[in-house]
């Protein structure tokens, strides 16, 4: 697939560029090709990559009339500074498509997300929507979750059962290594605290060798665990730009 009309190709002077380069392609092309379905509602995730994609929604002519529902403040902010419509999941429960990006996605399309500290939301949107859609460069993609993205599987978690949930976690995976996600020491000290208020343990398991859809319901069903972030057998599509930002390829999910 080609680059589409309407934006600029940016130029590849590093290896950070050339991410860049593969973020905007998926982000571009993933909503080039979900506006040929008219959607009116559209859930918006929270990122880098997705920063190029709401730019270019901006761009077609659904800007004036689609309903966007963000995942984030961040997003938020990006809806209305693109004179986007702000929508809320109270008005609208059913989202016909939601785009957001991934950490690490797998060949079948499971993923996983949340290092930007949107776990909760994320998923509400991508549970509500009729299609959801992961954009990413090409760095992201793996044969299997663990493997490219080293930092582990975030759990959002509620503050006052941290110890516990910890505690939990160890006795479950004792070979695994978790650590409270801590803000920069020069913008705030003590925990990053998530838009819902929430802490989150970045559990990393190596290479995830269990089905990681039963992982997730393993983890999940600790109380005090907000939500998890492994995304399974939600997409049906990954928009996926290589280094050179002027291809990609589309990944379906296997039925
Ligand atoms: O919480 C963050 C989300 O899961 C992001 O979609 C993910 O971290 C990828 O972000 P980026 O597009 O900035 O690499």
């Amino acid at each position: 697939m080609v680059f589409r009309k309407g934006f600029t190709v940016l130029k590849r002077h590093s290896s950070t560029l050339a991410l860049e380069n593969g973020k905007q392609w998926a982000g571009v092309n993933a909503i080039e090709d979900l506006i040929q379905s008219n959607p009116s509602v559209i859930g918006l995730g929270s990122s880098s990559t997705m920063v190029y994609a709401i730019e270019h929604l901006a761009r077609t002519r659904l800007a004036k009339t689609v309903t966007c529902i963000p995942t984030s403040f961040q997003t938020r902010q990006l809806i209305i500074s693109h004179k986007l419509k702000l929508g809320s999941l109270d008005q609208f429960p059913v989202v016909d498509v939601t785009v957001d990006s991934a950490d690490e996605i797998d060949s079948n399309l499971n993923a996983i997300k949340g290092s930007g500290g949107y776990i909760l939301q994320d998923r509400l949107l991508a549970q509500s929507s009729r299609r959801f859609i992961l954009v990413a460069d090409t760095k992201r993609k793996s044969l299997q979750l663990g493997t490219q993205w080293r930092r582990g599987v975030p759990i959002e978690v509620i503050p006052i059962a941290l110890a516990s949930v910890g505690l939990s976690l160890e006795r479950m995976f004792p070979s695994a290594q978790m650590r409270l996600r801590m803000a920069t020491p020069s913008n705030k000290a003590g925990p990053v605290v998530t838009d819902n208020g929430n802490l989150i343990i970045d559990c990393n398991f190596g290479p995830i060798e269990q089905n990681p859809a039963e992982l997730y319901k393993e983890i999940k069903c600790l109380s005090g665990v907000l939500d998890v972030g492994l995304f399974c057998n939600m997409a049906e599509s990954a928009y996926i730009g290589d280094l050179e930002g002027d291809k990609g390829e589309i990944i379906y999910r296997k039925k």
